[in-house]
């Protein structure tokens, strides 16, 4: 796991490493230059010429310094474009080296390299019209090199910002490269460190990125019985959407599990009793006791059962895990007050989903992580799997973000797999993990494929 920040604790970091570790800023700052100039180097060397943007506080200080390390060494192509400001006290000083050094100073944007220092983590409110003019000169280059993130990404995703090729930033990866789409805006991500002192901060304590080196699934011991291995409980199923159910209980067995036991409509019981030869299959009000369960799953293909009837079987298993998805999600906002105090639900929206259960619940939308923790408030607590392209789980005051674009994924049932993997797993950031390497893997056995070969793919992983 990666540790994220935001740009709040980004400046925390950089106050804390000259206050208490008694670093000077322009010390700081030398070497993230240093750092940044060397990753840079042979693009710079390579281009015809390279435009410095600047804006007026440190991240234009940044690029000023970066420019001078280069004229130094020898890089003559390159140019400055200053935006003037209310100066830092750092960018006065590398104002007026480069000012010194007389490296040219343009007014011009055209050039096949841009190094985007207009503004780092200082960004707030919106960008003026005049800055979003220079973000749209900026965004003509052939390759954009952003000095810490893009200039103007908001931290809730609806940037009009700078659209870099490659964002070279200092200590941590920035929460906001995670949120809506501005991972379109970021390029490739490097991660350098200038000095600051990383171990000894609890700035970062709430956001993580997640990767696949973060799996470690329960053993499976070589004599373990069915009855050990966990028996799942899945809700859901209509005549409509007759095939999510059995997805989810194929998945949950390919997963681990011993036992599965599919509750569904009467009107399609025989379908899914004749075709499923592992589960048990019984029908909706068969469903009165959480005894025999490890763990409930709610919701694939769920039509025909009411608020009130999920809320009860929800509330049926409050001591187990309960993973709620689909058809049972949006039943959750209108009786959110019904779900018991100690409950284990884990939702599973997708953004749709999602925006729906914000409407009702009556949660402004405008920010994802301050949205996802009002809904995980109203739903006593719930955990929640965000999915999309970037899946954020929240969970317990933490956010994990999980960035494998994988399109193969976005294939009808995928989403009831992953159902049924949490469900198996008791484990939302260990289903995700799983549910996204076996995609990863069945794309490249299969190239595009269908939820039958995620499955089976998922059990050869486990
Ligand atoms: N904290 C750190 O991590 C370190 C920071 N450094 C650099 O310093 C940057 C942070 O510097 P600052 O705190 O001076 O901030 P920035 O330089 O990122 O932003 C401040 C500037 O942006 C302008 N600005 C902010 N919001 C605006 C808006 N809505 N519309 C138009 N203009 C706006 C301000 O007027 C000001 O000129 C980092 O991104 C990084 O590049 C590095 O020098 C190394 C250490
Ligand atoms: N482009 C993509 N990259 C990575 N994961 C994706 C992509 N598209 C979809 N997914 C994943 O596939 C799953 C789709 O779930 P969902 O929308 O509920 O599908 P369904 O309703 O068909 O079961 C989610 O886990 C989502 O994160």
């Amino acid at each position: 796991m990666n540790n994220l920040i935001t740009y709040k604790s980004a400046k925390e970091l950089d106050i804390l490493s000259q206050e208490k570790y008694l670093i000077p800023s322009l010390s700081l700052m030398e070497s993230a230059a240093r750092c940044f100039y060397s990753a840079i180097k042979d693009k710079l060397i390579n281009s015809k010429l390279t435009i410095f943007v600047a804006g007026s506080g440190n991240n234009g200080a940044d690029s000023l310094a970066v420019a001078r390390m280069a004229y130094c060494d020898g890089i003559k192509n390159i140019n400055i474009y200053f935006v003037p400001g209310h100066q830092s006290k750092e960018n006065k000083v590398q104002y007026d080296i480069c000012k010194a050094l007389e490296i040219p100073f343009t007014d011009n944007l055209d050039s096949e390299l841009i190094v985007d220092g207009l503004i780092g983590v200082g960004f707030s409110g919106e960008l003026s019209q005049e800055k979003r003019n220079i973000v749209d000169g900026i965004n003509k280059a052939n390759y954009i090199i952003s000095i810490d993130c893009p200039s103007g990404l908001k931290e809730d995703g609806n940037s009009y910002c700078v659209k870099a090729n490659e964002t070279i930033t200092f200590g941590y990866e920035k929460v906001a490269f995670y949120i809506g789409s501005n991972i379109n805006y970021v390029g490739k991500i490097t991660t350098l460190n200038p000095s600051f002192p990383l171990t000894s901060i609890s700035l970062s304590d709430n956001y993580r990125r997640i990767s696949y080196s973060d799996i470690n699934l329960r053993k499976i011991d070589d004599r373990e019985y069915k009855n050990k291995k966990g028996h799942v409980a899945i809700v859901g199923g209509s005549k409509e959407y007759s095939g999510a159910v059995r997805l989810s209980e194929r998945a949950v067995f390919k997963c681990g599990a011993g036992l599965v036991t599919v509750f569904t409509s009467p009107e399609i019981y025989e379908v899914v009793a004749n075709e499923n030869l592992s589960p048990i299959v019984k029908k909706f009000e068969d469903l009165q006791s959480s005894n025999s369960y490890d763990s409930l799953l709610i919701g694939p293909g769920l039509t025909d059962l009411s608020g009130e009837e999920v809320i009860k079987l929800i509330n049926l298993f409050n001591s187990k895990c309960v993973v709620v998805d689909a058809g049972a999600i949006k039943l959750l906002g209108e009786n959110c007050n019904a779900i018991s105090d100690n409950s284990n639900i884990i939702i599973t929206p997708h953004l749709g989903e999602f925006r729906a259960l914000l409407a009702t619940l009556n949660i402004d939308s405008s920010n994802t992580l301050t949205s996802l923790i009002a809904v995980s408030k109203a739903l006593k607590g719930a955990t929640i799997v965000l999915k999309s392209s970037i899946t954020i789980i929240y969970q317990k005051g933490m956010f994990y973000f999980l960035n494998e674009p994988n399109p193969a994924l976005g294939v009808a049932g995928s989403g009831d797999v992953l159902a049924g993997l949490i469900a198996c797993l008791k484990d939302p950031i260990q289903g995700v993990l799983l549910h996204s390497l076996a995609g990863r893997s069945a794309h490249e056995r299969f190239g595009f494929f269908t939820c039958e070969e995620l499955i089976d793919e998922v059990g050869r992983i486990r």
